[in-house]
């Protein structure tokens, strides 16, 4: 550097000039241009601003550029400090005066948290918040979003029809608390909240390339040595989260394969959170009920695990549903995990994804009580693996039939090319197929290793093709046999299907109706049937008021729409039925189903369903029906002549 350029008077006349500048503050003179060479010309048009200011603040407001510099510098320093002082102190008070508990995503203790700071209105509207989707289900709709959706029409210009097009675009997103942190407080005390995600390295996920994974964290912690006031809110969020659980009924099924392997409550995905299905819905003999019903009631006992544990019995129940498709094995299913207040998790061994390990894992990680579902077992093919079906010499014999008889078996050097393509094809095609074998299912429900605690529910169509190691006793304990529908039970059905109609209650019904001695000729009775077609001819006058109707405008237009679809309602709905008349018409419909139980409760609400306000017209048509469905059924045919 050339210091004869830079300093041309010499070193010591710029340092004169400069005590001068700094000690004369009228003068107001610090010689920013002699900073230019010592900074470089990249600096310079910054220097040529900051002259301008410097000149500007000297000249016009009389201020000194230097103690302007000297408080900002002063404030950058004090900040400096605080942060560290503040940075010092903090870190104290919190080894020392501050619990904290930390939630990981991969526990269910996370949604809990999450969801309860959701419903948290000083955190919502917080201003740094992170927005996920929510759909609600089916049975959480909002009253808004229904009166929006009865308000909309359908494009196909009949007037009459709910159009769901945009249903989305009502239900807002859930906001929870973003990335970082948050404060909020909770029964007078004060919580702080962090937010954290951090990436971890993941070798071996389901594509087998390894990848950064996000694993997200909530550390939260409050004032004080001990961590139980976090406790009471993580309990509390608990709460909250199950808050009506005893109403609904959480449906489980394994998560994709490439979520399965973290574990925890990465294992099992909730598919649906539904109303508890009442077991008086469930037709069944009242003495099967009962037995399945004690049965399962006295396992649950608090005291069973000791009287088990005592006797060196495992402590696991199973039950097997056997009996026709639609005859009500699901539905008594779902009705005792709503009985008794418990989550059903449901398996499908046909599941591709499904590994042995797989299943152990699952069976493993399920809750401490809960109801396991293993559907259409027979369906599932299931085999003992070859060495423990086949003796020995069974095996020789296979393999010598085979070989066509002969002894020695050809070398495989001596292989043409299309036998070892052959070959090679079966191989592929049993490593495909592998798989869930018997052992492996076995293995999982009561292995060494299996969960204790469960209620296990296998439900078949065909019991005589299941191996008898799959239903021996400790595995199954209570059978439950399923038949097509008696004329009873299709009683019980429509009083069920008419009584919240007529009587204002579905719940606790007490089906007094029984079928008639004889049968009779309902399908002529003139009083009905009149009564049906005088409907139809309501019905399509409304229909042509409908046709007519504006659907320009929208808002007019649907509540045109809801008077109409009243009036439609009316006119296809019969007057109510008193208790009395709607035991004497269930008993009616019920004569008129064949009594060689042919048609099964399944057939029998679906037959009802399509005439749900109707039951008069219901009892009257089918005589009509069943005749068809039984003669549908005789020549194996599919389509229905009559619905
Ligand atoms: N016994 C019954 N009581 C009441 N409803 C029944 C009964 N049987 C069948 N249903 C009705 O029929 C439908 C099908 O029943 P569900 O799924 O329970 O039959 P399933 O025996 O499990 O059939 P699958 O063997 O085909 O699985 C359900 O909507 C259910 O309400």
């Amino acid at each position: 550097m050339d210091f004869k350029t830079l300093f041309p008077d010499g070193l010591p006349t710029f340092v004169a000039n400069m005590s001068e500048a700094a000690s004369n503050s009228t003068k107001r003179s610090f010689p920013l241009e002699s900073l230019g060479p010592l900074l470089g010309s990249q600096f310079n048009p910054l220097l040529k601003l900051l002259m301008v200011f410097h000149n500007t603040a000297g000249s016009r407001f009389g201020l000194d550029t230097t103690v302007i510099l000297s408080i900002f510098g002063f404030i950058w320093a004090a900040n400096k400090i605080w942060r560290q002082l503040w940075s010092t102190v903090y870190g104290l008070v919190q080894t020392y005066f501050t619990a904290s508990i930390s939630i990981s995503n991969n526990d269910e203790m996370f949604l809990h948290m999450i969801k309860w700071l959701a419903s948290q209105p000083s955190l919502v509207n917080s201003r740094s918040l992170s927005a996920e989707t929510f759909s609600p289900n089916m049975w959480e709709e909002s009253e808004e979003n229904i009166s929006m959706i009865m308000g909309r029409i359908a494009a196909d210009g009949s007037g009459i029809n709910l159009n769901f097009s945009n249903q989305e675009s009502k239900s807002p997103p859930r906001f929870t608390p973003a990335l970082g942190l948050h404060g909020f407080w909770f029964r007078s005390r004060y919580f702080r909240l962090h937010r954290k995600q951090e990436s971890l390295y993941d070798d071996g996920n389901a594509s087998g390339t390894p990848q950064f994974r996000d694993k997200e964290k909530l550390v939260i912690s409050c004032f004080g040595r001990s961590p139980e006031p976090i406790k009471w809110l993580l309990a509390h969020a608990k709460e909250q989260y199950y808050a009506d659980h005893h109403a609904k009924t959480i449906v489980k099924r394994p998560s994709p394969q490439n979520m399965r392997r973290f574990g925890g409550r990465h294992t099992w995905f909730q598919v649906a959170n539904r109303p508890v299905r009442p077991m008086s819905t469930v037709v069944l003999d009242e003495k099967q009920k009962v037995q399945v019903l004690t049965d399962m009631n006295e396992y649950l006992h608090p005291a069973t695990p000791r009287w088990y544990a005592n006797r060196g019995i495992p402590l696991r129940r199973g039950y097997l549903f056997h009996g026709p498709p639609g005859t009500g094995k699901t539905s008594l299913s779902f009705a005792l995990a709503g009985v008794f207040g418990l989550d059903i998790h449901v398996i499908s061994l046909l599941d591709p994804s499904l590994t042995e390990e797989d299943l152990s894992a699952l069976f493993s990680s399920l809750p401490r009580r809960c109801v396991v579902l293993l559907e259409d077992i027979d369906t599932a093919g299931l085999a003992r693996a070859e060495d423990e079906t086949k003796s020995g010499e069974e095996k020789k014999q296979q393999r010598g039939k085979r070989s066509g008889g002969k002894d020695e078996a050809k070398s495989k050097d001596d292989w043409s090319v299309s036998e070892l393509a052959r070959e090679l094809r079966k191989q592929s095609d049993t490593t495909e197929k592998k798989g869930i074998s018997l052992s492996g299912l076995l293995n999982a429900i009561d292995g060494v290793a299996s969960h204790e605690g469960r209620v296990l529910i296998m439900t078949t169509n065909k019991p005589e093709s299941l191996d008898d190691a799959l239903i021996r006793p400790g595995r199954v304990d209570l059978q439950v046999g399923f038949t097509n529908a008696t004329r009873q039970q299709a009683v019980e059905l429509f009083v069920r299907m008419y009584e919240a109609e007529t009587t204002g209650t579905a719940s606790a019904p007490n089906t007094k109706a029984t079928v008639p001695s004889s049968t009779p000729p309902v399908t002529s009775n003139t009083g009905t049937t009149t009564t049906t077609t005088e409907q139809k001819d309501d019905l399509s006058d409304v229909s042509t008021e409908v046709d007519d109707l504006d659907t320009s405008s929208e808002v007019p237009a649907a509540t045109a729409v809801q008077s109409k679809l009243s009036q439609i309602e009316d006119a296809s709905n019969e007057s109510p039925l008193s208790r009395d008349e709607l035991v004497k018409v269930a008993g009616e419909f019920g004569a008129q189903i064949p009594d060689d139980m042919s048609i099964s409760p399944a057939e029998i609400q679906g037959f009802l369903l399509k005439r749900k306000k109707s039951p008069r017209r219901a009892a009257a048509e089918v005589g009509a029906w069943a005749e068809a469905l039984v003669e549908l059924k005789r020549s194996k045919s599919k389509v229905l002549s009559v619905q």
